[in-house]
Order: structure tokens, then C-alpha cells, then sequence
């Protein structure tokens, strides 16, 4: 039994209902009655725990108004089904997924199919509520009511305003359900229900009369525990997107290519850092820094031994005095083949002339000797460089033989048909050009239609035999190189030379030339220091030679970190001196490669600010239907917290579904993209905790401050 007793209501000092008591039996259907607004609605909704005005509620033994908020939910889940004047369904759930929730939630075990076919719900069973009439929605929460099978139920107007056939249907029902020791409670006009009370309270004059009561004496259903499993809800609340609009679906569908944007280029942005890191240790931190000559200051440093002025010993003590540089070491680079720098003050003859062609052969370790490039041209072109000894240079060498001797470059050796390995214990043996002199009067090169004088050094070509020390990677040793064919020499074997064959003394040389009509009678004479009184009478032209021994004409400068390489480069030009610019095409790649991650970064924040103001107008948009679900499951009888747990869980799920939608996306896009070649990267890791954080905030954290500010409106 039910006894229940409210006090007087009101409504803002308006006076509607006298305090009264209630006595409600199992197995009756106890109709309330009376006017349209006389209160009926109020008394039913304080009778589902509403408690405005409630005195006292007690339900078989059970004080209900002592229970906790929480309990009290849980008596409502356990014990009571309510149908509001207005039934409240789940836009997104057909009839029939609302079927299937109810009996997954409240294992309902009752003959449910008879209460079905007597609300005639099985045609209804595909539609959504949306397309059900008033009727037919009140059928559905009808049947809805019996599932949730409890032993009270509360009715508000079952059959207002309903055609014939509808209430007939909701007669019959009515008839079957108070049959089964439940407490029926209904709120009507409807005199064909009226007349079926068992017991009858009529609400007239602003008092509940108690009109009529004819009790059985019948006993209360057996109450079956439910057990609440906030898991089985999950299930329906997926149907919820059931329903999207197609501007939600396309909004979704641009969010998950704007997180797959959003971390590719993330990712990209990490590969540009890793780029330009590795660029930077790739341009090491030295550079070859020399003087151009004053009329060609474009001339850059090709190795040629061409266009550069030796450098004083002030010049290099200030280039020491420049802050960040580690060291400044003299080096020697040349071409072999440049015969021009084979001519000398004593021999005005062509290289050929002189030593017969020019080799390069390798000599192995049973004295074999074979000719080292292929072709003569490939000899011409090979240029030589000088290392500096004891300096690690690990990170150029393929394979070191650990010994004194030449480095060859990766090239050099490629075109051979020998492995790597096969150039241990072999020699090389070539002409080094050993320079003795430089001078300015013998070459030139046009600029603006003026021909301006360069320097250039003059060799001597001596015939070395040296050991190979080791093969590199590439071409480069330390400073980069734009040639292929290098070889390294050790920079003490080259002083070694250079001490040998140096010249110590200036010398003048005259050039002079008889250009006749006969081409057979034309001379050159070479004439030393001074010129013949006569001379220039003589020779029809005459050029003057200023020889003068050789000092380096370029500088190994280490800086002490390739971040300070251009703060040097700077204070070098300053000094009137270049470097060599392999420098600076890496400084510019360093520095593209920094205004690409710029630009990723800017959009992929500009993606992330679209992703999240997207999601918020589109979450803000469900707001209401968010809010309903919410509400729907606490009239089931799910206390707030565990409809928060549910939500929680929901959003939990959306998120680990966004996030695995958008890492397999990224995953294709990646897989794709090494399968095409088009970038040399793989799908790393960090990928997917960018995925799962932006998921989060789309998924969780948007819905739930949206939800929160629900809460607080
Ligand atoms: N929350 C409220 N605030 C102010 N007035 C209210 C509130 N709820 C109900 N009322 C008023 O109380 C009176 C009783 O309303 P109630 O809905 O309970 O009547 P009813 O008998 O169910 O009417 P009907 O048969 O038309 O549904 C009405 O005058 C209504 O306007």
C-alpha cells in the first residue's frame, strides 16, 4: 500500500489544492478526477517524488521522504513508471530500439507481446517518434511503462484528447494491466476510465474527495530487483547520431580531415626541424675563407688556385680575433689538369710538353699497377684538397684504413670495379701540384668588358706515391665540395712537398714578344729581373711578371657552432674576405626549411581553431538534445551521478572512435604516400597521442564544459 499526504498548494500565494491524505492499494486502478486545472497534473508529479508539497510518503513500510536524492532515484528505477500528459520518447531510437532498450535496461520478463498487441505497436515499430500522432505516442509509452515493469504506475490522462480508436486500444490495456497487483494511478476526464475505478478521488472545490472505494484486499506484485548497468545505455546513446543532419555528417567528415591535416603537418613540422638540424650538421661548422681578388670579387672559390690573394698574417690574426671561431688553419686545394698553373718563370711550355701525359695510377699490394680513371678527362678533373692531421673526421669516412695517406671520395671510387674494401694496402700514385709562386699577370677574366687581372698559382707537378687512408661516405671532407673526383691529402704531406719544392725569393720575368709579318720568324724571350737595354725596340710587346712565393690563398675557419656561422660570415665580408658559399645555399636551405615550419605551424593552429570552434557550434547545436537524454535517463530513475558516468563513458567512446578514424586515415595517408615515394617519411608514434588530443578535446571536453553550462543555465 501507498500512503501518501501533501499539504495545501500553492502557486505564488494562488491557492489551488487543500491538504489531504491518500491511501493507495495494489491490484486497483485509483483514478484521480476533476476539472482541467484543478491540480491533477501537480498531485501526480508529487506522487513521482517530485516533493514540492509532499507531507509524508510511505510505500510498504518505506519512509520514502527519509531516502537520500540518490535512493530516491533508485526507488523510482526500482519501483515506478510514470506517463506524462506529453509522452517523452527519444527522438533519435525507432519504436522499436526503444522496445529493445526498455527490456535490456529493466530485464523485463512480463508477456510483453500481449500488451503489444493491444496497443497495436507492431506497425509502429520502424518509425521514429517524430512520426507518430499523439495517440500513437502515447500507445508507445504505454507499452514502454509496462516494460520498465514496476509496481507503480502513474498515468496522466492516458486518453485526452484522443480519437475513438486510440482510446479504445489504451481501454483494453488498461483492463489487462490492473489484473497484476500493481499500484495504478490515473489522471483523467475520461468517464469510460472512471467508470473502471476501483477507487476514486475527485478533485472539486479546490479538495480531494475520496468519491468511491471498492478494495480487493489484493496483494502487491512480487517486486523483481533490477539491477542498474550503466553499460547497457551506451549502446543507445550511439543511436543518437542516427539522426544528423547532412550538414552535422559533413561538419564531422571536415573535422577528421582537419585533425589528419592538423597532425601531418605537426609531423611535417618536426620533419622540417629535423631537416634543418640535420642540414646544420651537415654544413659542420667550418668554411673555406679566402681573399678575392680586388677586381673580382665574384670569383668564387673553385680550387683552381685561381682569383685569390694570399692573405697577411694581420688579416689572419683578425679572422682568429673574430668571436665564435675556433680555429684558422691554411689549406690547399687545386685542379689537376689546370696546366695554366703549371707555367713557371723558367718553362713556358704545356704541361704535355713537359712531363708527358698526366697519370694517376694505383699500385697494389703485389706492385701491380693500373691506370686509376677511366679516361683521361676524368684525370684532368680531379681536384685535390688538403686534411688537416689529427682531427677527427669520423663522420665523412666510410672506411678508414688507419693509416697516413689520401682519402678518395665516394666517386672517385665508385666508378672503379674494386670494392671499398679492396683499396687497403694499395697506393695511388699521381702528380701533386706542389706550389712554388703566385703571380697576377697571366690570366684574367672579363668583367663589364674589362679584363681584369686574377692571381694565380704557379705548380710544380711532383710525382707522389701515397698510401690509401680510407674511403668516404660522399665527396665532402669537412667543408663541402661540389666536385666528385677528391683526394685528400694529408695537410702535413703537402707542407712536406711545398717545403721541398719552395721558392723564397721574388722573381721578375719578361715576356717579350716579335710578331712579324713571317710567322715563322716570331720569338718569345723570356728575359729575368732586368730587361735588355734594347729590348724595347726589339720585341713588338713585352709583359712584366712579378713571381712571388707562394703563401696560402685559403683558410680552413672552424666556428665554434653552425648557429654562429653567420654572425662570422658577417664580420668576414666585413674584412673584405668571402667564404666559400656551399655555406651559404645550407644556410638558406636552414632558413626555408624554418619559414616552412612556420607556415605549418600557423596552420595547423588555424586548423586546430577551426576544428574546435566547428565542434562547439555543432555540439552547441545537440545542446538541447544532450540536455534531454540527461533528463530522460533521471525520470528513468538514474541518479546525476551515474548519468554523468554514462555520459563520461559516451564521450569516452566518441573520442577512442574520432581517434581511431583519424589515425587509420593518417596511417592510409602515410602508407600511401611511401608506397608513391613521395616523402621519405614513416608514421611515427607521437602521431597518435596528437590524434587522441585533439580527439579529447573535440569529444570530452567540448561536450562536457557545453553539458556543464547546461547544467548552470
Ligand atoms: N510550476 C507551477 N507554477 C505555477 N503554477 C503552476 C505550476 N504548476 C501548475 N500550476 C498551476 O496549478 C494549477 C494546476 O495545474 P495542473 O497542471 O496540476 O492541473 P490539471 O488538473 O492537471 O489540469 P489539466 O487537466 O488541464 O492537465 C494550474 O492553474 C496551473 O496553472
Amino acid at each position: 500500500m501507498l500512503k501518501f499526504s501533501f499539504q495545501d498548494i500553492k502557486f505564488n500565494n494562488h491557492f489551488i489544492l487543500a491538504s489531504h491524505n491518500m491511501e493507495i492499494y495494489p491490484g486497483e486502478l485509483t483514478i484521480l478526477c476533476g476539472e482541467s486545472g484543478s491540480g491533477k497534473t501537480t498531485l501526480l508529479q508529487e506522487l513521482t517524488l517530485h516533493q514540492v508539497f509532499t507531507k509524508s510518503y510511505i510505500y510498504q513500510d518505506i519512509d520514502i521522504l527519509s531516502l537520500s536524492d540518490d535512493e530516491k532515484r533508485d526507488f523510482i528505477f526500482q519501483h515506478m513508471a510514470y506517463v506524462a500528459q506529453e509522452p517523452d520518447l527519444l527522438e533519435d531510437l525507432t519504436i522499436e530500439e526503444h522496445i529493445e532498450m526498455y527490456q535490456t535496461l529493466f530485464s523485463s520478463k512480463n508477456n510483453f507481446e500481449k500488451y503489444q498487441t493491444l496497443l497495436g505497436i507492431e506497425q509502429l515499430k520502424r518509425q521514429y517518434p517524430a512520426q507518430l500522432s499523439v495517440g500513437e505516442k502515447k500507445r508507445v509509452a504505454l507499452l514502454l511503462a509496462v516494460l520498465k515493469d514496476t509496481d507503480i504506475i502513474i498515468l496522466d490522462e492516458p486518453t485526452a484528447s484522443l480519437d475513438l480508436e486510440n482510446a479504445e486500444m489504451i481501454y483494453r490495456f488498461l483492463n489487462e494491466l490492473k489484473d497484476f497487483g500493481k499500484i495504478i494511478i490515473i489522471s483523467t476526464h475520461d468517464e469510460n476510465i472512471i467508470k473502471k475505478a476501483d477507487t476514486r478521488y475527485k478533485i472539486e472545490h479546490k479538495k480531494l474527495i475520496l468519491e468511491y472505494a471498492n478494495h480487493h484486499e489484493e496483494k502487491l506484485q512480487e517486486h523483481q530487483h533490477k539491477q542498474k548497468n550503466i553499460h547497457l545505455v551506451q549502446k543507445y546513446l550511439n543511436y543518437i547520431h542516427h539522426h544528423d543532419t547532412k550538414y552535422a555528417k559533413i561538419i564531422k567528415g571536415v573535422s577528421i580531415i582537419c585533425i589528419v591535416f592538423l597532425t601531418l603537418s605537426t609531423q611535417f613540422s618536426g620533419y622540417a626541424t629535423e631537416i634543418n638540424s640535420s642540414s646544420m650538421k651537415d654544413i659542420s661548422s667550418t668554411m673555406i675563407v679566402y681573399k678575392p681578388d680586388d677586381g673580382a670579387q665574384s670569383h668564387s672559390y673553385d680550387g683552381s688556385g685561381l682569383g685569390q690573394v694570399p692573405l697577411s698574417d694581420s688579416q689572419i690574426n683578425d679572422i682568429k680575433q673574430i668571436p665564435h671561431v675556433d680555429s684558422v688553419e691554411w689549406r690547399y686545394d687545386c685542379v689537376l689538369g689546370n696546366i695554366f698553373s703549371l707555367y713557371l718563370p723558367y718553362h713556358y711550355k704545356s704541361l704535355e710538353e713537359e712531363h708527358g701525359e698526366l697519370k694517376a695510377s694505383i699500385i697494389d699490394k703485389d706492385q701491380n699497377k693500373k691506370d686509376f680513371l677511366r679516361s683521361k678527362q676524368e684525370i684532368y678533373e680531379m681536384h685535390i684538397s688538403t686534411y688537416l692531421d689529427g682531427k677527427d673526421y669520423a663522420n665523412d669516412i666510410d672506411l678508414d684504413f688507419h693509416q697516413d695517406g689520401v682519402y678518395l671520395s665516394n666517386d672517385m671510387v665508385s666508378t672503379f670495379k674494386m670494392s671499398k674494401e679492396e683499396f687497403k694496402d694499395v697506393k695511388i700514385q699521381i702528380q701533386v701540384y706542389v706550389p712554388v709562386y703566385y703571380q697576377k699577370d697571366t690570366s684574367s677574366i672579363e668583367i663589364d668588358q674589362r679584363e681584369i687581372p686574377l692571381t694565380q698559382v704557379s705548380c710544380i707537378p711532383v710525382e707522389v706515391e701515397l698510401p690509401i687512408a680510407g674511403i668516404l661516405k660522399g665527396n665532402d671532407m669537412e667543408t663541402s665540395t661540389m666536385y666528385g673526383n677528391m683526394i685528400y691529402i694529408k695537410r702535413s704531406t703537402m707542407e712536406n712537398l711545398i717545403n721541398e719544392y719552395k721558392e723564397t725569393n721574388s722573381k721578375i720575368v719578361y715576356e717579350a714578344f716579335l710578331n712579324t709579318d713571317d710567322p715563322s720568324k716570331d720569338k718569345i724571350d723570356l728575359f729575368y729581373d732586368t730587361l735588355p737595354e734594347n729590348a724595347e725596340k726589339e720585341y713588338s710587346e713585352i709583359y712584366k711578371i712579378n713571381y712571388q712565393p707562394w703563401k696560402p690563398t685559403a683558410y680552413t675557419v672552424e666556428v665554434d657552432s653552425p648557429i654562429h656561422m653567420s654572425e662570422v660570415l658577417k664580420q668576414l665580408n666585413e674584412m673584405g674576405l668571402s667564404a666559400s658559399n656551399s655555406y651559404a645555399n645550407y644556410y638558406a636551405i636552414s632558413e626555408g626549411t624554418k619559414s616552412l615550419q612556420r607556415m605549418l605551424q600557423w596552420t595547423s593552429l588555424i586548423a586546430g581553431l577551426m576544428i574546435i570552434l566547428m565542434i562547439t557550434l555543432m555540439k552547441l547545436n545537440e545542446r538541447n538534445q544532450m540536455i534531454h537524454v540527461n533528463s530522460y535517463l533521471k525520470n528513468l530513475g538514474y541518479t546525476d551521478k551515474e548519468v554523468i558516468r554514462i555520459k563520461r563513458r559516451y564521450y569516452q567512446k566518441s573520442t577512442i572512435k574520432l581517434a581511431v578514424t583519424c589515425s587509420t586515415f593518417t596511417a592510409a595517408i602515410f602508407f600511401v604516400n611511401r608506397f608513391m615515394n613521395y616523402l621519405p617519411t614513416s608514421f611515427h608514434i607521437q602521431m597518435i597521442f596528437i590524434i587522441i588530443f585533439i580527439a579529447s578535446i573535440v569529444e570530452f571536453i567540448i561536450p562536457i564544459l557545453i553539458e556543464r553550462g547546461a547544467h548552470h543555465d
